[in-house]
């Protein structure tokens, strides 16, 4: 199988048993740039931290691109206050490589500052973490996205409350991955920007909606289809009786 391919077979995901994510199946292709939309709680974020194994499947099956999938948490999940400099930050990029006790020599060190001025945080390498503002920290998990050089990247909200300039700069770094043929999946809210941007959509409302050419997914049924579940949701939903996983 392509390292940069995955495949969902009747995927359900739970939290303590109750689903997030209900019975889903299809496939992110190699090279695909495709938008997760869908209201909240919606099980998007739960999707993307199963994608990356963070996360077992309470029936069905995901396959491929295991371990080399780089993910990019949603902003408010990240401890910002926790004591590291910058440069310590992007060079967790590198663990896939280096493993947790092997030393990172000059080259590694090197690709973490050209990361850095990648995303225009050149000079930034002492800095602690903690005390970037909320655009420069997300600039500095970009850093980081570019060292791991993963085919797979997934991304939980991105561009959530950033300037125009500094989403419009990683919004071209979305591209980018996505010229070099990685398979990118981002989890987005502003519907326009899906619209503009993303060639193909996967609509969740625990179940999937739609997923294919964005078009053909955001229709104006297919959204409202999506509002009026969210509407009909339990605050706890029940737990998901059905075993007839592939
Ligand atoms: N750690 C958890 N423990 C229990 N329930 C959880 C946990 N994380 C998520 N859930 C529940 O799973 C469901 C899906 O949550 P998830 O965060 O995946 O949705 P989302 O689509 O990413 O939402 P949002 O757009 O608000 O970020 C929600 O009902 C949520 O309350």
């Amino acid at each position: 199988m392509n390292p940069a391919e995955i495949r969902l077979t009747d995927l359900t995901l739970t939290h303590a048993r109750r689903p997030a994510v209900h019975h889903v199946s299809g496939r992110f292709a190699p090279g695909s740039l495709t938008a997760v939309v869908g209201p909240n709680g919606a099980g998007k974020s739960t999707l993307l931290r199963a994608l990356a194994g963070l996360h077992r499947p309470e029936t069905g099956r995901i396959e491929g691109a295991a371990g080399q999938i780089a993910l990019l948490p949603q902003a408010a999940a990240v401890d910002r206050a926790f004591p590291i400099a910058c440069l310590d930050v992007v060079l967790f990029g590198l663990w896939g490589e280096t493993g947790a006790f092997r030393a990172i020599g000059r080259a590694g060190r090197e690709r973490a500052r050209a990361a850095l001025a990648a995303v225009g945080l050149a000079g930034f390498e002492a800095r602690p973490a903690g005390s970037l503002s909320a655009g420069q920290f997300q600039r500095l998990l970009f850093a980081r996205l570019l060292l791991q050089d993963a085919p797979v990247i997934l991304l939980d909200e991105p561009f959530n409350a950033l300037d125009a300039r500094t989403a419009a700069d990683l919004l071209a770094m979305v591209h980018r991955w996505h010229g070099e043929g990685r398979t990118v999946v981002a989890v987005l809210h502003d519907l326009d920007l899906v619209r503009r941007e993303f060639p193909l959509s996967l609509l969740l409302a625990r179940d999937c909606l739609g997923w294919g050419p964005t078009a053909e997914v955001l229709t104006a049924a297919n959204r409202l289809r999506a509002r009026m579940m969210a509407e009909a949701w339990a605050a706890e939903p029940e737990p998901c009786e059905r075993r007839d996983a592939a």
